[in-house]
């Protein structure tokens, strides 16, 4: 039975992960975490945690973070010091902390994983988009989520970016002398590549990736209409996190 632990359980992703985890039967639910919940106990007897320093060391395999970006780098650091091997599903890290979290794992001897996203046609948009851009490297990226969303732009977006960056020459797109009569309206600048995100109810997770050449254009698209559509890679990543020995980032180290 591989163990889990999942901090930010009782929000949306939590909620889902927390079911998904009861029902696999590989699985063992151990521990969950939120320092705002007011229960002790699951209704199954799972132990509730509220205090990072409270939760012993080794006490699970894995710890499942879907939480806030301003607590997963301290809940990472504590997964790490504590050796479980930390699945973070919540975005938000910049790439400095992501950089101190790759030490402390390489120094802890406990690997991990860093998904922007768990949805296998996220994962796939990324790679298509990353192939397109060597042959068409004028790029716009526009991300659409529900309102409840906290960070912009999001983790695939900012991860698609980051992927196209690597395979890209930094380039100046649109008109050189183009002016901003409203501020912002172009969008974030990453690299050369506007990144647009739009935030509204109704909407799950979806997102856009924009090519322009002469005479034509390619879009690539994908939607996460239901997040139960995380969970096949949220269980993948579960039972393959201790074959990694440092912090990848991308579903797609354990595919
Ligand atoms: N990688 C992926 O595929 C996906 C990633 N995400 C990311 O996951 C994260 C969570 O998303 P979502 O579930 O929609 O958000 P929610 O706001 O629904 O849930 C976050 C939960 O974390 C709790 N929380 C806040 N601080 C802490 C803490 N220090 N430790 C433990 N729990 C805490 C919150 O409690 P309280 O309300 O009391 O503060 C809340 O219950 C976001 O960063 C989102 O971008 C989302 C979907 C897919
Ligand atoms: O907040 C969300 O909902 C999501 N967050 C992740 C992100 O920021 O990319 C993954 C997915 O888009 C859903």
């Amino acid at each position: 039975m591989i163990k889990v632990l999942v901090a930010g359980f009782k929000g949306k992703m939590g909620q889902q992960t927390v079911k998904m985890v009861l029902e696999h039967e590989g699985f063992e639910l151990v521990g969950v975490y939120d320092p705002h919940a007011a229960e002790e106990k699951l209704e199954n007897n799972t132990i509730v945690y509220h205090d990072l320093t409270k939760i012993p060391h080794k006490c699970a395999d894995v710890w499942v973070d879907f939480t806030s970006p301003r607590s997963v780098y301290e809940n990472v650091q504590a997964a790490l010091t504590k050796e479980i091997h930390p699945l973070v599903g919540t975005t938000g890290l910049t790439d400095a902390q992501v950089e101190n979290l790759q030490h402390l794992s390489a120094q802890q001897k406990t690997g991990g994983l860093i998904v922007p996203n768990f949805g296998i046609s996220a994962v796939l948009l990324m790679q298509f988009a990353q192939q397109a851009a060597k042959y068409l490297p004028d790029v716009e990226i526009i991300e659409m989520h529900h309102d409840q969303k906290v960070d912009a732009p999001s983790g695939t977006a900012l991860n698609t970016a980051k992927k196209i960056a690597e395979v890209r020459q930094k380039r100046q797109q649109g008109n050189p002398q183009e002016t901003e009569t409203l501020p912002g309206v172009r969008g974030a600048d990453y690299e050369g590549m506007r990144i647009h995100a739009v935030r509204l109810p109704g909407y799950v997770a979806h997102e856009q990736v924009l090519f322009g050449g002469t005479g034509e254009a390619l879009t690539i698209r994908q939607d996460s209409f239901d997040r139960s559509s995380f969970m096949t890679g949220v269980a993948l990543a579960i039972k393959k996190i201790s074959g990694l020995s440092g912090l990848e980032i991308g579903l797609e180290n354990i595919l």
